[in-house]
């Protein structure tokens, strides 16, 4: 924060990297912090670079679109360097998010973003579907993704289902009717926390998932489409910009939203 000529007050823009910035969502967010004012790309780092360069930067966030097999390693040295992170990289489960609590004890100023989905709109769809489970006898999942997806199902997916069956729990929902008993293996999609979980890869889409809700003599359909993966970028920048004021482990966009 600095007093201008005019007798305002400025403050200097927030210094950011990318990890994965020549993928196919990190292009876009680097594209986005570009066109921010109030913010400053301050590094750009992809597979075969140095990490090191965004201690070197001076960035003060970090977003992470890389892969689930190398992003632990990325927030190990973010959060032991100090440096807030933002990560929309998928394939954390309890054992990783346990991990990166440690790591965060032993940081407490440093804040971590994590969120399957920073599109709104898949945020609204998870927690429709997660309001709307109570109601239905059964309730499924469909993700639909590009065929170069690593991972499946998705993050999304996989957190809608939770976020389901934690619902159904809580309001003491029955078991799901299926009175399938025989079948070619798979026919029936993936079990996640007792929710089945179907993953498309199709080429020409990008991310879609529909959650189907049924009762006696009715549907529901909740239905959600990235089209274009600027859809990712207004949810990740603010992460950015909120993030230094939350220390520690966030899991959820809904965090960061007014959503009540
Ligand atoms: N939370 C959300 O809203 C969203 C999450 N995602 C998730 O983000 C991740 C990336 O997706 P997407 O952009 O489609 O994938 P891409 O494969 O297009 O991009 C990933 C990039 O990261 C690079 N990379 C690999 N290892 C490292 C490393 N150690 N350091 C820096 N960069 C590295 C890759 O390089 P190379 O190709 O050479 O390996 C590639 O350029 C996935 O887990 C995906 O599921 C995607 C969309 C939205
Ligand atoms: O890999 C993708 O593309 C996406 N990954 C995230 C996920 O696994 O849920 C978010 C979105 O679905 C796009």
């Amino acid at each position: 924060m600095s007093d201008n000529a005019a007798g305002t007050t400025t403050s200097s823009p927030l210094r950011v990297g990318v990890l994965g910035a020549r993928g196919k969502v990190g292009r876009e967010i680097c594209a986005a912090v570009d066109a921010a004012d109030d913010l400053t790309l301050v590094a750009e780092v992809d597979a075969g670079d140095d990490v090191d360069v965004l201690r070197t930067s001076g960035a003060q966030v970090v977003v992470d679109f890389t892969h689930p097999d190398v992003v632990m390693g990325n927030l190990e040295f973010c959060v032991a360097q100090g440096i807030h992170a933002v990560v929309g990289t998928t394939g954390f489960d309890d054992d990783r998010l346990a991990t990166l609590g440690g790591w965060l004890a032993d940081a407490p100023s440093t804040g971590v973003l994590i969120a399957p989905n920073f599109s709104i709109g898949a945020v609204l769809m998870m927690r429709f579907a997660a309001e709307a489970a109570r109601f239905y006898d059964s309730v499924e999942i469909v993700e639909l993704h590009h065929p170069t997806k690593a991972d499946a199902p998705s993050g999304t997916a996989r957190r809608t289902a939770e976020l389901v069956a934690a619902a159904r729990r809580a309001a003491g929902s029955p078991p799901m009717p299926d009175a399938t008993s025989t079948g070619l293996e798979g026919a029936r999609g993936a079990d996640v926390d007792g929710v089945r979980v179907h993953a498309l890869r199709i080429r020409g889409m990008i991310a879609h998932q529909e959650v189907v809700l049924g009762g006696p003599g009715e549907t529901l359909t909740i239905r959600h489409d990235s089209m274009d993966r600027a859809s990712f970028a207004p949810g990740v920048l603010l992460g950015v910009r909120a993030i230094a004021d939350h220390p520690g482990l966030t899991v959820g966009l809904e965090h960061l939203l007014e959503l009540d």
